[in-house]
């Protein structure tokens, strides 16, 4: 039976930096995953494509260009599927090429198969043509990912009715489309097939949407999708979803209903953690597939067994899970690590982008901290003007008190770049003075820190 340092099970964000990481340590490494590629959900059906969709949408659409050439603007006249499947590919190759090399040159080995516990220092795998092997460990991680969540009572066929797995391969574009889920994933697919021309309706059983983002920003996020025609129930109980060859229909409790060409099911995920046979080795697992860690080692109950990424719950974020697979990969062979930063970025990738870091009005609230807000309006910046923005703002919290920034929030063009500012200031403890203090390229849409900088000092007064 082989043997390595490091079993790694998922070669997504999370399996990938625990097993580079590792192999930099000078461990012997293997990377196991079931599916036919390396990358997992973040490379073939997630960040990735849905990403380079929007990517490809915004250009093919000449989506950014229409504030000054108004909104019946188009680079490409009639967009097919194909035009987004094309651009799709060639990112996904490269993406997967540039793992592979990662993995070679730092001797990373991996194979494809899926990997079942049969004790705390030993694993079973079992390639798709059947064969089956052992290797033995000494650290283990779990880095298996989710999948959709897929009611019984939802008629997925992959031609009308999708989950978000396999929405990617649509065959033509929809005429209509119903998204049911506002969580992120809804909001980014609703958005960009907005942008297309398509007539979207969100369906969100909640009475509001992305309830982790601050109000303001999610407020004028919910009127921009208004303003172009997106239709959003709100509170919108689903009573049943039926597939007939002239479309799908939605029945809400309310007793309207909903009817259009083509409906996305992404009302959340589940961990992939049914073939891991984790009664084996004693590993508890919760109703959604998730495991519980210790959120500084990302330990679970079996001290050498780790797990991290999606598997672990909130924040499923790619981003997050990369720094988590490489925090246990250190714990696990004895490297102390400082404690993680106080916070990190969240960036919703939908059209207009959103992201945030830090905390919201409503939490600065609840904490009963004394606070004050500076505001800055994209279309106020000169590099607005130049870039025909008409809508987007910045949105930073101060502590009236110690003067530090507590939370900085952005709807519109280049929010998820520009955050870092924010996230920096934030974790390097910056107090309004510095946004004050400092001169920002011009014209650039980051000079909004300024601007929102000053709007908060003029009310705060100097130190
Ligand atoms: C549509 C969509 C858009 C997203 N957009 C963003 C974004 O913009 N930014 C962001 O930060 N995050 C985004 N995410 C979240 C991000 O994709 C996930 O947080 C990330 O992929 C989780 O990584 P992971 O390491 O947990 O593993 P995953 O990427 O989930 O991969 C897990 C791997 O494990 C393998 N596996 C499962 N079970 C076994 C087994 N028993 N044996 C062997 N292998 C197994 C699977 O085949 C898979 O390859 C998005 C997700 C979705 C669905
Ligand atoms: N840009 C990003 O960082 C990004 C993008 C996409 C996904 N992700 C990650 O993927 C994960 C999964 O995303 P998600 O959007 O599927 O899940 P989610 O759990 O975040 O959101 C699901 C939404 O669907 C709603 N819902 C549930 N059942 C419903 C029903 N029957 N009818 C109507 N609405 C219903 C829920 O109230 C919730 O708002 C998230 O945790 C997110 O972190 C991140």
């Amino acid at each position: 039976m082989d043997q390595v340092d490091m079993l790694v099970i998922g070669s997504g964000p999370a399996g990938r930096r625990a097993a580079v990481q590792s192999a930099k340590l000078g461990k012997s490494v293997l990377v196991v995953d079931k599916g036919r590629r390396l990358g997992g959900v973040s490379v073939h059906t997630g960040t990735i494509p849905s990403k380079t969709l929007r990517e490809t949408v915004l250009n093919l659409s000449g989506w950014r260009e229409r504030g000054f050439y108004g909104r019946g603007y188009r680079v490409k006249k009639d967009i097919q599927a194909i035009d987004l499947v094309e651009r799709l590919h060639k990112t996904l190759d490269h993406e997967v090429e540039v793992l592979q090399h990662q993995f070679m040159r730092n001797t990373v080995q991996s194979i494809f198969a899926t990997a079942r516990f049969v004790g705390p220092n030993e694993v079973e795998l079992t390639t798709e043509a059947g064969e089956v092997s052992h290797v033995g460990f000494k650290h283990a991680l779990i880095a298996v990912g989710t999948r959709p969540h897929r009611p019984e009572t939802v008629p997925f066929d992959r031609t009308r009715v999708f989950d978000s797995d396999e929405f990617l391969e649509l065959e033509k574009l929809p005429r209509t489309l119903t998204v049911i889920g506002g969580g992120v994933i809804g909001v980014e697919y609703a958005t960009i097939f907005s942008a297309l021309d398509v007539p979207v309706t969100l369906i969100e059983t909640r009475d509001s949407i992305l309830d982790f983002i601050d109000r303001e920003i999610c407020d004028d996020f919910i009127h921009q999708m208004r303003e172009r025609g997106m239709s959003i129930r709100l509170g919108a109980a689903v009573k049943e979803i039926t597939s007939g060859p002239l479309g799908v229909v939605v029945a809400l409790a309310d007793g309207r209903k909903v009817q259009s060409d083509v409906l996305l099911y992404a009302a959340g995920r589940t961990g992939n953690v049914g073939s891991l046979n984790l009664e084996a080795v004693g590993i508890a697992v919760d109703s959604r597939g998730r495991l519980a860690v210790d959120p500084r080692t990302f330990q679970t109950s079996v001290p050498n067994i780790y797990a991290a990424g999606d598997v672990i719950g909130f924040p499923s974020l790619a981003s997050t899970s990369m720094e988590q697979g490489r925090v246990a990969a250190c714990h696990a062979f004895g490297i102390s690590l400082p404690p993680p930063p106080e916070t990190f970025p969240y960036g919703i990738y939908a059209v207009p982008e959103i992201s945030t870091v830090g905390m919201s009005e409503e939490q600065v609230r609840a904490a009963g901290i004394a606070y004050e807000c500076g505001i800055a309006r994209f279309r106020e910046t000169s590099r607005g003007h130049i870039m025909g923005v008409a809508a987007g703002f910045l949105k930073l919290i101060f502590d009236v008190t110690t003067r530090r920034l507590l939370g900085a929030h952005i709807v519109g063009e280049g929010a998820t770049e520009l955050i870092h500012i924010g996230q920096a200031v934030i974790n390097l403890h910056g107090t309004v003075d510095f946004f004050v203090e400092n001169t920002f390229n011009y014209p650039t849409l980051a000079e909004a820190y300024k601007v929102a900088g000053l709007d908060a000092w003029n009310r705060m007064g100097q130190a």
